[in-house]
């Protein structure tokens, strides 16, 4: 592989904003890639890749190179280097890398490797909650989570099927692998910007990890249906709910950022889902009016993200150990107040992108025992490990409200 040098200042530049100031990298990235309008695909992909795999590995980058933060820009330039010899890329005789130590590199990744927090490049923390939490699953599941994420695409049944999708996008010149055990998924051959597609502008196809859709189906909707998903985002699942219910019957989507909402809607009129009413959660009122009304509730509850650290490395480093608690407290008070939109003999599936079972089954325990929980009793639960799965880490549990009349 030849190095361009002007990448490669991207790449430095862009390491600069996540590490130094706080900057998330996936704006960081794409604020980059408009630096110069003649990049070609290859040259995005170079600037994209690299910057997070510097990201992912940035404790062990760091101790082999011997620096520490905060990062002067030298010093991203040896991460650089690290990451150029970790992968056999010859290192080009620019000023930049004189006198890079690089037989020292590969002797101090060896040494490195028996070391689990550097080896897979976590802090201390997530170290010891990793595995005082998943025990001896943890080392597989961190080592998975630390992989690049496929890209795969989830088929919109509201417009198109898998075969027909398949075939518009051979056309443009991406191959798909159908994934058998996820009905609407496809995996994508060589990683792409497939946002520039046309099938992609016509709403056949959202871009959703394999694990994320397990999750409409296993509300199990119908046509019909009063359903509410109660944290709804930008609507990854929104919309996959509008097409399990064939855009008949009512779903609410709720989020308390209404800005969000706002680009729910965008993709939900590319999608043609159009059985979706979006209304932000401004006071306790709108829960309220909506008590006992809906025949399935989605609490696609915000969490760690600790599953879909693959597709979201810098979390690693932004994740902080008082969030954990402070997330889970909002995941119990979620169970308790939109519980209650649940019509007696309804259902309700929470759900998280965590692998950490504090976020999950403990706290479905926990709910079931709280007062509220009492009318509700477990369906079935599924956890999902990337070390298992290949995919993202997700937990999923499916509860059903009493019906006293019954
Ligand atoms: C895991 S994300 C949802 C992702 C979304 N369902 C999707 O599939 O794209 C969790 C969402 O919960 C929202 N949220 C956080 N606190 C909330 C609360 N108290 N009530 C409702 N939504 C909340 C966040 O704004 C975020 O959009």
């Amino acid at each position: 592989m030849r190095l361009h040098r002007n990448l490669v200042f991207a790449v430095i530049d862009g390491l600069i904003e996540i590490f130094n100031e706080g900057g998330y990298a996936d704006k960081v990235i794409a604020k980059q890639l408009k630096r110069d309008k003649r990049w070609g695909s290859r040259d995005r992909s170079f600037i994209a890749e690299t910057t997070y795999d510097i990201v992912r590995w940035k404790r062990l980058y760091a101790a082999i190179a011997d620096v520490g933060e905060p990062f002067e820009r030298k010093d991203l330039w040896r991460l650089f280097a690290v990451w150029c010899t970790l992968r056999g890329i010859k290192l080009p005789d620019w000023p930049q890398f004189e006198e890079t130590p690089t037989r020292r590199i590969k002797g101090r990744f060896d040494e490195f490797s028996n070391i689990r927090k550097l080896r897979e490049s976590i802090p201390d923390w997530l170290d010891e909650l990793g595995e005082k939490e998943l025990g001896d699953k943890w080392d597989a599941e961190i080592a998975a989570l630390n992989k690049q994420a496929p890209v795969i695409l989830r088929v919109n049944r509201l417009k198109t099927n898998i075969g027909e999708l398949q075939q518009k996008l051979v056309e443009e010149g991406h191959e798909t692998e159908n994934l058998k055990a996820y009905k609407d998924a496809l995996q994508l051959q060589e990683r792409a910007n497939v946002f520039t597609t046309q099938a992609f502008k016509d709403g056949l196809f959202e871009v959703q990890d394999a694990s994320s859709q397990l999750v409409a189906p296993y509300l199990g909707v119908e046509p019909g249906m009063r359903v509410i998903d109660a944290c709804a985002g930008a609507g990854g699942k929104a919309l996959h709910l509008a097409a399990e219910m064939d855009n008949k019957g009512q779903l609410i989507a709720l989020d308390i950022y209404a800005n969000k909402l706002k680009e729910l809607k965008r993709r939900a009129r590319r999608a043609g889902a159009f059985n979706i009413e979006t209304r932000a959660i401004d006071s306790t009122k709108v829960i309220k009016k909506l008590h006992n009304s809906a025949d399935r509730v989605l609490l696609d509850a915000p969490c760690t993200g600790l599953g879909v650290l693959s597709r979201n490395p810098d979390a690693k480093w932004k994740l902080q150990p008082d969030f954990v608690a402070k997330i889970q407290e909002t995941q119990q008070t979620i169970l308790r107040d939109y519980s209650k939109m649940v019509k007696p003999g309804g259902k309700m599936v929470y759900a998280t992108c965590s692998i950490l079972p504090s976020e999950n089954q403990e706290q479905v325990k926990k709910f079931l025992k709280s007062e509220e929980g009492k009318n509700f009793s477990i369906e079935k639960q599924k956890t999902v490990l990337s070390s298992e799965s290949g995919y993202d880490g997700f937990y999923m549990c499916l509860m059903v409200k009493k019906d006293e009349k019954k």
